[in-house]
């Protein structure tokens, strides 16, 4: 069964998500995907993949995609915080990487842990840069 992943990136970090995603592109066409809103946008405007769009964060996204996680539906979560910003929704972003803990998702909050987790998401994936 396809894996279900969760891609969110903070404003400052959208940058990174996209070249990240442009980069696995071939691995995450082979999944589904959910994001926040505005990452969503970015990632099907700017690296054409199909992806099903949450409100964005600041208006309760990363809670919709926490509930859906506690439901069993999300398989990872790669989620490119912005550790020097802060966000109004800080409380709903903690809440996200808690039930990535409460129900042992993986998350990855970096890009580096984020290549290391996508490696794994796909079975026999051979990446090509
Ligand atoms: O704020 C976010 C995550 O906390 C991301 O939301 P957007 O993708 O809509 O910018």
């Amino acid at each position: 069964m396809k894996k279900r992943i969760a891609l969110i990136a903070h404003d400052q970090k959208k940058d990174d998500m996209v070249e990240l995603a442009s980069e696995y592109a071939d691995l995450l066409r082979q999944c589904l995907l959910v994001a926040t809103g505005t990452t969503g946008k970015r990632l099907a405007d700017e690296v054409g993949l199909t992806v099903e769009r949450k409100l964005s964060g600041p208006y309760g996204g990363d809670l919709q995609i926490g509930a859906e996680l506690v439901d069993g539906k999300i398989d990872c979560v790669i989620f490119l915080r912005d550790p020097m910003t802060a966000h109004p929704h800080e409380p709903d972003v903690n809440a996200l990487v808690r039930a990535c803990d409460v129900h042992n998702v993986p998350c990855a909050t970096n890009v580096v842990s984020a290549k290391l987790l996508l490696a794994q998401m796909v079975p026999h994936h051979h990446h090509h840069s």
